[in-house]
């Protein structure tokens, strides 16, 4: 497939990629900045962006050239301060970085997550049924995609059972704060105080029960594996992460269903599909589409020169739907192998949650695919505006329970 390089689309450079146009229907920007080159520079922000899968991907592993600790968002931290204190995960390069993953990883496995699996998919029934008792007509979002993950993860977690209408405000805040201060932050910043004191309260350890997550990264730094400092830091990693990401990732797969005839029947006769329809979808919408790294020395990448800390926009879901990866990239399709997308990230940093996300997905998946023959679009959908993730607002759906 011959891909039309230009040496410079001339209004690639001007693209502001959280314009809300832009973050509306981002697939022509993409498109563009993809075919701009391997490296653009936007000129409104003063960065580079990367929206091949090539470039995106070498970035993501070479975290010695492109950190994390200098801010994964707009703001380069050599220079300004954090509106929070910065992740020991996300924010963090080797060795800081290296306890605090040691401890987390291994209590988030597939092996660990067994556990779960059981409870998880009898919720996950008792959500779908109680979503189809109403009728064959429900919205995906509201009635399933944020419902599904706010019964099961903060239990998981551990957090308390008051004031959980507060996780998805607060993720959606903090994924908006990656990007600059539009009206997306400047609006929900004066509802924040109250909501971030209550995220704050949720990591202390006497406000966690004794067999969630959070408890075993108490234990861990009790053990030495971390400092005490970090135990809550780290607890609040996971809320900030764990909810709004998931929603969309439920959101995607009911989404694709929806808009792939034939892909429920496909499922419902073979279930070991449903992982890779679950990757398939999240490859196709990812719920992450951005995120910085910093240059931690000049570089070179695609011709173009980067000096020693400069900022760097990876394009993970451009990079999902790069034509120069994927065959046909724009199309659902459970005969792909959808490995090797970066819709978790890659490397030292790739999703540490990524089960988490799975199982949940799975469990919704397998409970409608129990109970539907087929599912389509009802109406319009709307879309949810992040300067960091995509989702919907709204996604009318229609089953057949044949
Ligand atoms: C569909 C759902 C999810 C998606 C698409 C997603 C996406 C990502 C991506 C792209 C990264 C890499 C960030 C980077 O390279 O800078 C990441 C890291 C991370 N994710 Fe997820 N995530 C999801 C769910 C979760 C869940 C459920 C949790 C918590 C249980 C979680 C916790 C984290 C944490 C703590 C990091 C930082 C890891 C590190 O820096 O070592 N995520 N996620
Ligand atoms: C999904 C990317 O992972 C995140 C996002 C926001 C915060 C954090 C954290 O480590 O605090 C991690």
């Amino acid at each position: 497939m011959s891909i039309v390089e230009s040496p410079t689309t001339p209004d690639a450079a001007s693209i502001d990629p959280f314009d809300l146009e832009f973050l509306r229907d981002p697939l022509p920007h993409h498109a563009a900045l993809r075919d701009a080159g391997p490296v653009v520079r936007l000129e409104k922000y003063g960065v580079y962006a990367m929206a091949r899968y090539d470039e995106v991907h070498a970035a993501l592993v070479d975290w010695q050239s492109f950190q994390s600790a200098a801010g994964v968002g707009l703001s380069n931290f050599r220079h300004e301060k954090p509106w929070r204190p910065p992740s020991v995960l996300l924010e963090a390069d080797p060795p800081r970085h290296d306890g605090p993953r040691a401890v987390v990883a291994p209590l988030l496995t597939t092996r660990r997550l067994r556990d779960l699996e059981q409870q998880w998919r009898a919720d996950a029934a008792t959500v779908v049924d109680a979503v189809l008792d109403r009728g064959e007509e429900f919205d995906a979002v509201t009635d399933l995609a944020e419902v599904f993950p706010l019964r099961v993860f903060p239990d998981a977690v551990g957090i308390g059972k008051e004031g959980r209408e507060n996780l998805l405000p607060y993720g959606d805040f903090a994924f908006n704060a990656f990007g600059p201060p539009n009206e997306l932050v400047t609006s929900a910043a004066p509802h924040m105080p109250p909501v971030t004191e209550w995220i704050g309260r949720q990591c202390l350890r006497e406000n966690l029960t004794e067999d969630g997550f959070g408890a075993q990264i108490w234990a861990a730094a009790d053990r030495g594996e971390i400092s005490p400092e970090h135990a809550p830091m780290i607890v609040r990693s996971l809320l900030t992460a764990g909810v709004d990401t998931t929603v969309t990732g439920i959101a995607a797969i009911v989404h694709a269903l929806a808009h792939t005839p034939g892909a429920v029947a496909r499922l419902r006769r073979d279930r070991s599909l449903t992982r890779t329809a679950f990757e398939e979808a999240v490859r196709l919408t990812s719920p992450v589409q951005t995120f910085f790294r910093t240059a931690t020395r000049d570089l070179q990448v695609g011709g173009v020169d980067i000096a020693d800390g400069e900022k760097i926009l990876m394009f993970l879901g451009s990079a999902n739907r790069d034509p120069r990866r994927w065959e046909d990239p724009d199309t659902f399709d459970l005969d792909r192998d959808p490995s090797g997308h970066v819709a978790f990230g890659m490397g030292i940093h790739q999703c540490v949650g990524q089960h988490i996300a799975r199982l949940e997905a799975i469990c919704v998946l397998d409970a409608l695919l129990d109970r539907i023959v087929d599912i389509e679009p009802a109406a319009p959908e709307q879309r949810h505006l992040n300067n960091t993730l995509v989702g919907w607002e709204h996604m009318p759906v229609r089953v057949h329970r044949g």
